[in-house]
């Protein structure tokens, strides 16, 4: 037998307010994250964390508008929320034990199924979420609810407080994700949130003034960030290795602009953006490539952007 195929994929929360998403985030993830850039829809995903182990690879989006209340219960969800939901791997729908399965949840769960069952569509693992807070019973009666909601691959009953079963809701969801490349570095995106952040701080620079020539057609990868050795407390400096990601040859010629003078501008847009983030004196590195690996497989493509 040959040795399993890696798999890679996207993953988001879904659910009411308060049902549990952002703890669940974190528990997975299995520390507190907070990539949260206060500037919300600036990339098309925002990402919340990244599970890497040697055969997969899970990455944790947050959902552009569903985690909003508002937009959730009030209206129709909007088209962009919809692709987002219909270009992820897997759906994890939280529905909290403590609450009766309600409006909110129906129009939630009539929203999923519907994107669950286009072709290729995501697969969704439905969660009883905060399980600690309810007995057995209660619990039994809110799995058997959320059961009869819609067409979900697995149901399962988690506590996120309490780390209880959420081992096995991170091996169901990875379970669900297809065969695919390792699509981020290795490792420090797990224990080094920052690198997410200054992936989309260069990405938000190098679209600034050409979203339009370049439509979701970029991806950025921090290759290296570590701090410069020899040097003492007062004079710190990280070096930042970047590789931006274009499509074609004619989209790395705008990232890069006459003589490079685009690319500089927008180096040095995202270095004083990312020395605020981090507090350090910066060297960014940025590499501009197009991206012949990724062009191989039209369905990661999409996922990264492209
Ligand atoms: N007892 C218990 N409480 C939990 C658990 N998970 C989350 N909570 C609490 O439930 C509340 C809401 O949790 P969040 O993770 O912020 O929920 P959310 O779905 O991200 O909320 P929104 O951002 O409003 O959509 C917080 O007070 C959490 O501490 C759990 O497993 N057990």
């Amino acid at each position: 037998m040959s040795k399993p195929a890696h798999r890679s994929g996207f993953a988001c929360l879904v659910g009411r307010p308060n049902a549990g998403k952002s703890t669940l985030t974190n528990a997975l993830i299995g520390a507190k994250v907070a990539i949260t850039s206060g500037r919300p829809q600036t990339t098309r995903h925002t990402v919340r964390g990244i599970i890497t182990r040697p055969d997969t690879q899970l990455i944790l989006i947050d959902t552009p508008g569903l985690h909003r209340p508002r937009t959730l219960l009030g209206e129709r969800l909007n088209t962009l929320v919809t692709d987002t939901l219909a270009e992820v791997d897997v759906i994890v729908f939280c529905l909290p034990a403590d609450q009766n399965v309600g409006p909110g949840d129906r129009y939630i769960a009539q929203q999923l199924a519907d994107v669950a069952r286009a072709r290729r569509g995501p697969k969704v693992v439905a969660v009883a979420t905060k399980a600690d807070l309810v007995d057995r019973d209660r619990l039994a009666r809110h799995l058997l609810d959320i059961d009869a909601l819609g067409p979900w691959t697995h149901v399962i009953p988690v506590s996120a407080r309490e780390g209880y079963q959420v081992q096995a809701l991170a091996d169901l969801v990875i379970g669900e994700l297809p065969e695919g490349p390792q699509l981020y570095p290795d490792g420090e995106l797990t224990d080094e949130p920052e690198a997410v952040m200054v992936a989309e701080l260069v990405r938000e620079a190098a679209l600034e003034g050409v979203r339009d020539e370049l439509p979701h057609s970029l991806a950025v990868v921090v290759e290296e960030m570590g701090l410069r050795p020899g040097r003492d407390e007062q004079h710190r400096l990280v070096d930042i290795r970047v590789n931006l990601f274009v499509e074609r040859p004619s989209q790395k010629a705008i990232v890069i602009g006459r003589a490079g003078s685009r690319l500089r501008e927008v180096g040095s847009r995202a270095r004083q953006e990312i020395e605020a983030l981090l507090g350090d004196r910066v060297f960014l590195d940025l590499h501009v490539k197009v991206a012949k690996d990724w062009q191989r497989d039209p369905k990661q493509l999409s996922r990264l952007g492209f």
